[in-house]
């Protein structure tokens, strides 16, 4: 069942040149030329319930603004947003009550009082029954082992202890919806482990999470699909597990060799990396190559001192489809 439908969605800001020089910036204070830079384009896509969706793209695709815009902070220039039978922007008194929202550049937290009185905060503007309340920040301080720091004023918080107390903020009224940007930005291992733990758990307990990030680790280990934008437009909406058939059935070979590596003209065979005249990295199509094929040839030419053979990184992959997209 979709709870979110997106329809034609786009975005366009208004900016005004001041131009470089002081000439122009001069100018500029009497005439602005004005320009329209549209950040989202015809935008279109559904959510299912129990969903962990990512929208990944590189900066300046226009994510935040997606996740502004399905979140009510923005207006859409044109189309049609429904989350859960409600108009984003148009009821947001009413619609807040049933997302969460963590921008993981911006805090919710109020800087000089603990995070317990945030969450006391959250409480009378969500209307949370106390008991209610009582259980789930019992249940999520446990989880993130926070109970010695939700006291301490937030500004003298980790980022790591003070992400643990956003998402705190973002789940107490117990949202069907949420929203995440940048969710394990600049945070370290083990607190970005306890975050996709945490938001593994509440999936499997029915909320549905959209999130944008940069982070691949992310994505390999919390979203089911992904929805990837380039300069605006959606190039790609699938299954996670899809997006490796994207590139074919292609794999890293890392190579070192006690002999010069020459060319390797082998079809489906390219040097995508040459580290010294002794070592290279490959890439192998293995549907016009087969390993076994190209080691046997391999070994003729060239003496092999060691090799591995990896998957080809995701990293790779995405990028591969917005150079498609760009042409
Ligand atoms: N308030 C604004 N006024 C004018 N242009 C804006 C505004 N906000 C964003 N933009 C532009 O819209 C485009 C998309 O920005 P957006 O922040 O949505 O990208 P993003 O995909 O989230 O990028 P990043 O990964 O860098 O966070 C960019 O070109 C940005 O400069």
């Amino acid at each position: 069942m979709d709870i979110i439908t997106v329809k034609n969605l786009t975005k366009q800001y208004e900016t005004y040149h001041r131009g470089q020089d002081a000439k122009s910036v001069f100018k500029s204070l009497f005439h602005r030329e004005k320009s329209i830079i549209t950040s989202v384009e015809d935008l279109s896509f559904s959510v299912g319930k129990g969903e962990i969706i990512g929208i990944l793209g590189p900066n300046g695709a226009g994510k935040s603004t997606t996740i502004k815009m399905l979140t009510g902070v923005l207006y859409p220039t044109s189309g049609e947003i429904n989350v859960l039978g409600y108009n984003p922007h148009k009821q947001k008194n009413q619609y807040v009550k049933q997302i969460g929202v963590l921008f993981g550049q911006k805090s919710q937290l109020i800087w000089d009082i603990p995070p317990l009185d945030s969450f006391y905060m959250n409480k009378e503007i969500y209307d949370i029954p106390t008991n209610d309340f009582r259980t789930r920040l019992d249940r999520f301080v446990n989880m993130f082992e926070i109970g010695d720091i939700i006291t301490k004023p937030t500004r003298t918080l980790s980022l790591g202890e003070r992400m643990k107390c956003e998402f705190i903020m973002a789940m107490l009224h117990s949202p069907p919806v949420v929203f995440l940007d940048e969710p394990t930005i600049g945070l370290d291992v083990i607190a970005k482990q306890r975050i996709r733990e945490f938001i593994k758990q509440m999936n499997q307990e029915g909320t549905t999470f959209i999130l944008t990030t940069h982070d691949l680790e992310d994505v390999e280990r919390l979203v089911q699909r992904v929805l990837i934008i380039h300069q605006g437009k959606k190039v790609y909406d699938d299954k996670f597990s899809e997006l490796r058939l994207h590139l074919g059935a292609k794999k890293v070979v890392r190579l070192s060799a006690a002999t010069t590596i020459g060319d390797i003209s082998l079809p489906g065979t390219l040097i995508s990396e040459r580290i010294s005249d002794y070592e290279v990295e490959l890439e192998i199509d293995t549907e016009q190559c087969k390993m076994g094929e190209f080691l046997h040839i391999l070994s003729e030419k060239v003496e092999i001192l060691d090799i591995s053979i990896k998957e080809i990184q995701i990293e790779k992959i995405i990028s591969s489809i917005y150079e498609m997209d760009v042409g």
